[in-house]
């Protein structure tokens, strides 16, 4: 096929640009990026071979070249994984952006991208990475079953495609390096770069050099395998760093930090695999950019990647979690339809969990500050367990902490020290939730409890008012939103007989209220909406309105506070004449106020601030 001149995707332009005009620091990452790819293209056509020899072509001697030509002043990185046919090169380097690309951008513009290269990474934008260190880079490529094809560019706008005469499947991508970035064919550069990125690689990185022979004078190339090559996760724990654990969790995780905790253990016994976890202390970029609800384990069979999206190895609560576990038990020539279905699966789905959970605990009890910054950063996700998984309910109850009327703005408490601070007359555990704590902590709702020395939870996370309810309960205390549902005590059977007429009026004069009674919950307040033990808190409605969504009509109870001026008031108002004008605006009032304290928004904000005016001018 002829020589073919194509354009990049607008947005791997705009990458490109970005890249050749903004990185100049820590452009070493381009070689972890090249390396990683290739190591990924041997994953997958060893893969595909377990179940199709015939794509190995008799050539599984798995390796990753480098070989750098001082003269030419190129750096060539090899593989013989599984290279691409002519449509794949146009699609994977050119055409097609990752889904991360456009986000990149966006976070690349408002940060600082020289002093943050890893970015490159985290976003998936690996092999453009290449263009921080050459002027030109050459793709030769060949598939099996496809022609070699021969991919080439200067970064800048478009790139060409030719035939190539490339025999053996794989891929080799040589690099001709900027004049200031010739460092890149130093041996010792070269092999300190791999030693730091990719030593545990499993697939042997060699690197080639020619060396003359003394005595022949006659220069030959010499091999030399630059990585250790030993899956971290298999060696004993006792033998590993803190410095390769870190390198290690950055490589797959593409997170900058150090883990909060690492995870190292071999599960012996009824199913038996090597894990080794990372709990990240903040969300890494990907993380913040794409709301896959999935976990991403790296799965290993006898040591051989297998894919990172098995569902049933860990769950979507714990996505935060990075890692890798390598099963000697499972099945390696199956596809992976089958081995998704592996009963081994969900064994060992349980334990990894049930590890998880456990390192959680012990972080919570052992470092209570590191803990913390866990939890600001992934309670939301852990909290959807919840939901999903009540086997371990109650350990994830145990690792949640939230704000309380007994605390400072701030502090947090968590269901365990409430239940210790109970008094014995108090039988379920209160909380309310809300927009924010400001929003919150005077809000009638909190009266009777603030008077009566009981502690409140306030729960300010937007999550917190879904999930909650489905805990139920925590070590037998029935868990209770003080803003739905009668509290004990706030009858006043007695009183209503008084207030009859009245209520009766104001309820068939109040839209969106099915119901009006007294209570004692208030003592500073006049009136609060009370909605049904199940029903959505009013923050929660607005906050779907917003995004758009139907929230049905909410139909509430207006209690109203007996000892209160303006009650009072309104009830000898219309004790002494049902149809003065007065008593219909103060009874609207009185339901706009606990409208505004519920935290939800006033259907007719002009019909408020009218029947405000019309009370301030009497
Ligand atoms: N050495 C290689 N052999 C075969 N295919 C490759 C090779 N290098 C890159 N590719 C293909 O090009 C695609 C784009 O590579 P690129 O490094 O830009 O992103 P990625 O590897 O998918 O993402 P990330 O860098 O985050 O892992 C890869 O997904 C892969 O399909």
């Amino acid at each position: 096929m002829a020589e073919e001149t194509m354009q990049f995707k607008t947005e791997l332009e705009q990458l490109l640009h970005l890249i050749t005009h903004s990185l100049y620091s820590h452009r070493e990452v381009f070689l972890r990026e090249l390396i990683s790819n290739a190591a990924d293209a041997i994953d997958k056509v060893r893969f595909e071979g377990l179940n199709n020899e015939e794509i190995l072509e008799g050539h599984s001697d798995w390796k990753i070249t480098l070989k750098a030509d001082e003269e030419a002043k190129t750096l060539t990185i090899s593989d013989n994984g599984i290279g691409m046919s002519r449509e794949q090169v146009i699609e994977n380097l050119g055409t097609i952006a990752h889904s991360g690309t456009k986000a990149f951008l966006a976070k690349a513009k408002e940060a600082d991208l020289e002093n943050n290269p890893e970015l490159i990474g985290q976003f998936g934008v690996g092999f453009y990475a290449s263009f921080m260190v050459a002027d030109d880079v050459t793709v030769v490529t060949k598939a099996h079953g496809a022609d070699a094809v021969k991919w080439e560019s200067n970064g800048t706008g478009e790139f060409t495609l030719s035939d190539a005469d490339k025999t053996e499947r794989g891929t080799e991508i040589t690099l001709h390096l900027k004049e200031d970035a010739t460092e890149y064919l130093n041996e010792w550069t070269i092999k300190s770069t791999v030693k730091k990125f990719s030593d545990f690689l499993e697939h042997p990185v060699v690197l080639l050099t020619t060396k003359k022979d003394e005595e022949t004078e006659v220069e030959e190339e010499v091999e030399e395998q630059i990585n250790s090559q030993k899956a971290i996760w298999l060696r004993p724990k006792s033998e590993i760093t803190d410095e390769e654990y870190g390198e290690f969790y950055k490589h797959i995780s593409h997170d900058t930090n150090s883990p909060a905790e690492t995870i190292h253990y071999n599960a012996e016994g009824a199913i038996e695999f090597k894990a080794l976890l990372f709990i990240p202390e903040h969300k890494p970029f990907d993380m913040m950019m794409n709301n896959d609800p999935k976990s991403h384990l790296n799965l290993y069979v006898q040591r051989v990647f297998i894919g990172n999206d098995f569902e049933n190895l860990l769950p979507g609560y714990l996505r935060f979690v990075k890692g890798v576990v390598d099963s000697s038990d499972l099945p390696l020539n199956v596809s992976r339809e089958i081995l998704q279905e592996n009963p081994m699966l969900d064994k060992i789905r349980k334990n990894l969990t049930s590890r998880v959970l456990k390192t959680l605990a012990n972080l919570k009890k052992t470092d209570y500050k590191e803990f913390e910054i866990f939890h600001e950063n992934f309670s939301t996700i852990l909290k959807e367990g919840l939901q999903s998984d009540w086997e371990n309910k109650e350990k994830i109850a145990d690792l949640l902490l939230f704000e309380s009327t007994n605390k400072e703005a701030g502090e947090k408490t968590c269901f365990a020290d409430y239940v210790e601070n109970m008094s014995d007359d108090q039988e379920e555990i209160l909380y309310l939730a809300g927009e924010n704590r400001a929003s919150i902590e005077n809000s009638p709702y909190l009266e009777k409890f603030k008077a009566d020395g009981k502690e409140v939870l306030l729960m300010i996370d937007p999550i917190d008012d879904f999930v909650i309810p489905q805990l139920m309960e925590y070590k037998g205390k029935k868990l209770k939103a003080v803003n739905k549902g009668d509290i004990d005590g706030d009858d006043l059977k007695e009183e209503e007989k008084e207030f009859e007429g009245y209520i009766g009026y104001a309820k068939d004069l109040l839209n969106g209220v099915k119901e009006v009674k007294l209570t004692s919950r208030l003592k500073d307040s006049a009136a609060v909406l009370v909605g049904d033990e199940m029903s959505m808190s009013p923050h929660i409605e607005e906050m779907m309105r917003r995004m758009g969504q139907d929230v049905p009509p909410r139909e509430s109870v207006l209690e109203l506070n007996p000892e209160h001026t303006v009650v009072k008031k309104v009830q000898a108002l219309y004790n002494a004449n049902e149809k003065d004008p007065k008593v219909e605006t103060l009874t609207k009032l009185l339901h706009d106020q606990a409208v505004i304290a519920s935290g939800a928004k006033l259907d007719d904000p002009a019909g408020f601030a009218a029947r405000l005016n019309e009370v301030l001018a009497d």
